[in-house]
């Protein structure tokens, strides 16, 4: 694939006024300090100290070193603190006043986002979920029958999310081919990874009671992107018939920036059309539609591999939402559900390596002459994306990337 990319057109209008994505940084002369930032263009505003400098009566809930008050505020308090932040950076009246507390993304750390309360992985995507059940159970139904009537999920480890630029140790566990007779513990020799999109929840529901999909936006504060980092060989081995446990627990990287739903309105799309009836807690054919046309872009040493578009997924968000919380399980402030690997219906718009090259068999070509059945020691795997925002801008997610580190 080409490495020109409409990512890199004008990377300072992804970050406009329009977009307005939460993060947690700190300084070199504070490194101990976390504290909240929005990022405008290359810059990080402070926004704590912002809100201090003009005397908003946010600055309590944006004094924090993390997220979570501000998360746990609502959607009243993230819409009134979202219209006061473009207010101060782009009107006369505040400009000089956080002028000095705004600070260049090249000078500062980024920190995760949130503390993860709890995480769920879903596999909302009908060409990732068909393509891999064919690599993953050829002699069976590529989709299993559930799949079209409920969003299929499962419940990760929320304490190794970590955040982009995080390396990520190749993890050794018990793997066991199917000509083996025994299975061995050794590195994993599959590594790959998912590129995914998470939703991250802001205020709590209360434990018993549903949250339907028209609350979404009540509860879900924002998006970030997702890689799920998987060893293939031992998920293999090991996940049937209670799901992925340690082939996915070792390590998942997420985005530092959590970009407001708020952000979203343009880039809100009709989910692709659904062959099978839904039960009505999923059925969402009378529901402001929540597919969302998010268009990402994966990257292995620098070299594009992929172009996968959320656009195509089966599932939206707001279904997800609906399911995990249907049985009257709560949500907590810092949840974070992930759609999934996003794969498209095209070959060059596939979310993982295993699907990419068939599960080994048809190896990638970097433009370096070498090639990747899994993932090498030393590569780098970096998923960026953007969404058309309002009148013709484009919102930026920033990246997500991780370096392989050799097994201990
Ligand atoms: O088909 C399977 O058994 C599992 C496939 C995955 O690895 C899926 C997973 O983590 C969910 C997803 O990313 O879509
Ligand atoms: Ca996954
Ligand atoms: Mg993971």
């Amino acid at each position: 694939m080409p490495d020109v990319s409409p990512l890199d057109a004008g990377a300072a209008g992804l970050f406009g006024p329009h977009n307005l994505p939460y993060g947690v940084f700190a300084t070199a002369d504070d490194p101990g300090r976390g504290r909240i930032g929005v990022r405008i263009g290359d810059q990080v505003l402070d926004a704590g100290a912002a809100a201090r400098a003009v005397g908003s009566p946010d600055a309590g809930l944006l004094g924090h070193p993390t997220l979570g008050p501000l998360l746990a505020a609502g959607r009243p308090a993230w819409r009134r603190v979202r219209a006061a932040v473009a207010d101060w950076l782009t009107g006369a009246a505040h400009r000089d006043a956080v002028a000095p507390h705004l600070h260049p993304l090249s000078e500062v750390t980024l920190r995760l986002p949130i503390e993860v309360a709890d995480y769920v992985d879903f596999y909302a995507s009908e060409h990732h979920a068909t393509n891999a059940g064919r690599l993953f159970r050829p002699d069976g139904e590529a989709l299993p029958p559930n799949w079209k009537h409920l969003p299929i999920g499962y419940h990760g480890r929320a304490g190794t999310v970590v955040v982009s630029g995080t390396d990520v140790t190749r993890p050794s566990g018990q793997r066991k081919l199917p000509d083996d007779a025994s299975p061995v513990f050794a590195s994993s020799a599959r590594l790959d990874f998912e590129a995914e999109v998470g939703f991250v929840v802001g205020a709590p529901s209360v434990w018993g009671e549903p949250v339907a999909q028209g609350a979404f936006a009540d509860h879900v504060f924002g998006v970030c992107l997702v890689n799920d980092w998987s060893a293939r060989d031992i998920q293999a081995w090991e996940y049937q018939p209670l799901g992925p446990f340690l082939g996915k627990s070792f390590a998942t990287s997420v985005s530092p920036w959590v970009v407001p739903l708020d952000a979203l309105d343009a880039a809100r799309v009709a989910p692709p059309a659904r062959d099978t009836p839904l039960l009505p807690y999923l059925d969402d054919a009378d529901e402001q539609p929540w597919g969302l046309d998010l268009r990402l872009e994966i990257r292995i040493n620098g070299h594009v591999v992929s172009r996968p578009p959320f656009a195509t997924m089966y599932w939206t968000g707001a279904q997800m939402l609906a399911h995990m919380t249907v049985g009257g399980a709560s949500l907590r402030t810092g949840d974070l559900y992930a759609s999934g690997t996003v794969s498209g219906p095209r070959p060059d718009e596939l979310g993982c390596l295993l699907e990419l090259t068939r599960g080994g068999r048809t190896p990638l070509r970097l433009p370096d002459g070498t090639e990747r059945g899994f993932l090498a020691d030393g590569d780098e795997v970096s998923i960026t994306a953007w969404a058309p925002g309002r009148d013709g801008t484009r919102v930026g997610f920033g990246e997500v990337t991780g370096r392989v580190l050799p097994a201990r």
